[in-house]
């Protein structure tokens, strides 16, 4: 007899977001479904089981609790994940299995455990059920207090190890741009007006997702809960930028508070030194940014910048296809449409291209400011690997840059 897949919802969202109280109220209205709830704390003891036993009334001995502590289910955990999810899929009693993961973990690792198969382990989720839904929970009230802190989690002693270098605004953004659902919660205790410019903004940076306000977790359970909205590539390919980047599709404008996107676009290397000395001095209206750019002084490597409020990585993406060996570049060109379409026939696809999502945003300056950046006629002529480079050149790595 062939198993129903059971359908998974996994709760992703910063500490204190409201993802427990969520889960309580669902489990608490779940209408006699049969739940098997796992609950990820990064601690020894974990805090957020008790609350779950307490007050989602996981009482009865058709359900289940399963408690991960001491790691993260997303990076040191995700064996135990595997393996419990597999073991509660094949006890074949639950209707749906639910996943609260732990404040500072990233949701694609754990969406990744489950649409490929784990060949080291052998186990292979698909096959007993389905990733239905990826919720993440936004805290509204202190959403733009964590988001322009500039704080790491090291520094708020959230971190999972010492070599967690990650800033609480980065784990936001990864938070936001990868989910099916996005809740914004404590939504009592903001005003209407900053709810919609929040809303606005979220829009922004996650188009893709069904959006939903909560107070204190009150969310209908068919909401998050056996929705079939999961999906890997559009997950993928639904953050805000991304979106921007395919010209076709320009999300409209919100003017009423002022959010705006654009793409900027030059064919012509950025100096290092003008570009340090404008990153550094970030225009604070932009919230988010993410893109390719082109720097003189390394002209076979794209170079990648992702910005989201005070924190900007940048560093090497990986080689132009114009800087590969002749026979390569034909392949590459060959297999791809799109590639030919933008390939210039001096520069191959080197480009400055990157996406701004911001408030008030005046595009005009930013864009003149950038122009300015861009190596002058005189400097085109000259021998490019003189200019002093003082950026970063490691993989994503941090600028500094001034907080006004
Ligand atoms: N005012 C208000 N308080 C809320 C709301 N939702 C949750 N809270 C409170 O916020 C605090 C954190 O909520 P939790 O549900 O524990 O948040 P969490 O995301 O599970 O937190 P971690 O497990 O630490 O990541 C608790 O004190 C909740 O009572 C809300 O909508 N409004």
């Amino acid at each position: 007899m062939s198993q129903q897949k059971i359908p998974v919802t996994v709760l992703s969202g910063y500490l204190g977001a409201g993802k427990t109280t969520i889960l309580n109220h669902v489990l608490n209205n779940r209408g006699g479904l049969r739940a098997a709830v796992i609950v990820n704390d990064l601690s020894e003891v974990n805090i957020d089981a008790g609350l779950i036993k307490d007050g989602g009334g996981l009482s009865r001995t058709n359900e289940q609790l399963v408690e991960m502590s001491n790691g993260c289910i997303c990076c040191t955990l995700r064996e135990d994940l595997l393996r419990e999810v597999e073991r509660l899929a094949k006890e074949n009693r639950f209707d749906y299995i639910l996943i609260e993961s732990t404040g500072v973990g990233e949701p694609i690792p754990v969406a990744q455990t489950f649409t490929y198969i784990d060949e080291e382990h052998g186990i292979d989720l698909s096959r007993f059920c389905r990733l239905d839904t990826m919720v993440t929970v936004v805290d509204a009230y202190r959403f733009w207090h964590d988001y322009s802190s500039g704080e790491s989690l090291l520094e708020r002693n959230q971190a999972v190890g010492e070599e967690d270098t990650r800033d609480v605004v980065d784990l936001l953004i990864d938070q936001i741009e990868f989910c099916d659902v996005l809740i914004l919660n404590k939504t009592d205790l903001v005003e209407e007006s900053a709810l919609q410019e929040l809303e606005q903004v979220m829009r922004k940076l996650q188009p893709r997702a069904k959006l939903i306000r909560t107070a204190r977790g009150m969310i209908e359970p068919h909401e998050i809960l056996n929705t079939g909205l999961f999906n890997f590539e559009e997950a993928s390919a639904s953050a805000g930028w991304m979106k921007e980047m395919q010209q076709s599709h320009h999300i409209p404008e919100t003017e009423e508070y002022g959010i705006t996107s654009f793409v900027y676009e030059r064919i012509r290397p950025f100096h290092p030194g003008r570009l340090l000395d404008w990153l550094s001095d970030w225009p604070a209206e932009v919230v988010r940014a993410k893109g390719m750019m082109w720097l003189a002084t390394r002209n076979q490597m794209a170079q990648n910048i992702s910005q989201a409020g005070p924190s900007i990585q940048f560093g090497p993406a990986g080689y132009w296809i114009a800087a590969l060996p002749e026979e390569e570049q034909a392949q590459l060109l060959g297999e791809d449409e799109e590639l030919q379409k933008q390939w210039d026939a001096k520069v191959g696809d080197r480009i400055n291209k990157i996406v701004f999502i911001g408030i008030d945003m005046d595009r005009e300056h930013i864009v003149t400011e950038l122009d300015a950046c861009l190596l002058t006629e005189e400097e085109m002529k000259l021998d490019w690997s003189l200019f002093t480079d003082d950026l970063p050149n490691m993989p994503a790595e941090q600028i500094e840059m001034a907080l006004s």
